[in-house]
């Protein structure tokens, strides 16, 4: 295959794995949502956690709530746990990498807050303890995933809320998972100014 064959090929990909995600994703996209203003409405806040690229859209997604997305409204109180390299680095290396999402919800999570938790497996152990420690401080998880959600759709309550790619491949489902936090920024933006309902 030529490189300009695997690259319309990828362009393809992409787009049918956005089509075919539609049906399963977008009830549980509006309740989260709904979810984090509720939250945010009665003082809580949004933390959000991943690694590599689940990283990456950890820290845009926070940033998009706190300063802006496309219309002017109030800032949001949002964090990404994922970017204060001091605090990572020394609970990496004094207790395990495990933990390092896991202690800073032990610290700031409160009664009420949200966690948006993103894994393209479902499988990453960090991960997974930042959901242990969620439930155990009474903060929602909204866990985005895919692969069928690996071993984080075992571990969800009832009232957690997942949004899980159908797709195999992370490139795709890392895709889906931008559009996803772009149409949850777009969500809290018109509930909050009073677009929709
Ligand atoms: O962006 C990519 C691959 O597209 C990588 O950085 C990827 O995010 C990393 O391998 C992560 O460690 C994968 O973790 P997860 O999605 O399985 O939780
Ligand atoms: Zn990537």
């Amino acid at each position: 295959m030529s490189l300009a064959d695997r690259i319309q090929q990828q362009f393809k990909d992409s787009a049918a794995t956005k089509t075919a995600a539609l049906a399963a994703m977008a009830a549980p996209i509006e309740a989260a949502a709904r979810r984090m203003v509720h939250s945010l409405a009665a003082g809580g806040k949004v933390m959000a956690c991943g690694n590599g690229g689940s990283a990456a859209d950890s820290q845009h997604f926070a940033a998009e709530l706190l300063n802006r997305f496309e219309k002017e409204r109030p800032p949001l109180a949002a964090i990404a746990l994922t970017t204060d390299t001091s605090t990572l680095t020394s609970i990496a290396n004094d207790y395990r990498y495990e933990d390092v999402f896991a202690k800073q919800i032990q610290a700031l999570g409160r009664r009420g807050d949200v966690l948006l938790a993103i894994s393209t497996s479902g499988n990453s152990p960090n991960v997974i303890e930042a959901i242990r420690a969620a439930h155990a401080h009474g903060v929602t998880v909204v866990a985005l995933t895919g692969r069928g959600g690996g071993k984080i759709a075992a571990l969800l309550a009832a009232d957690d809320i997942h949004l899980c790619v159908p797709a195999e491949r992370t490139a795709r489902i890392q895709e889906v998972h931008l559009l996803t936090i772009h149409c949850l920024c777009d969500g809290i933006d018109a509930l909050i100014l009073g677009e929709t309902q």
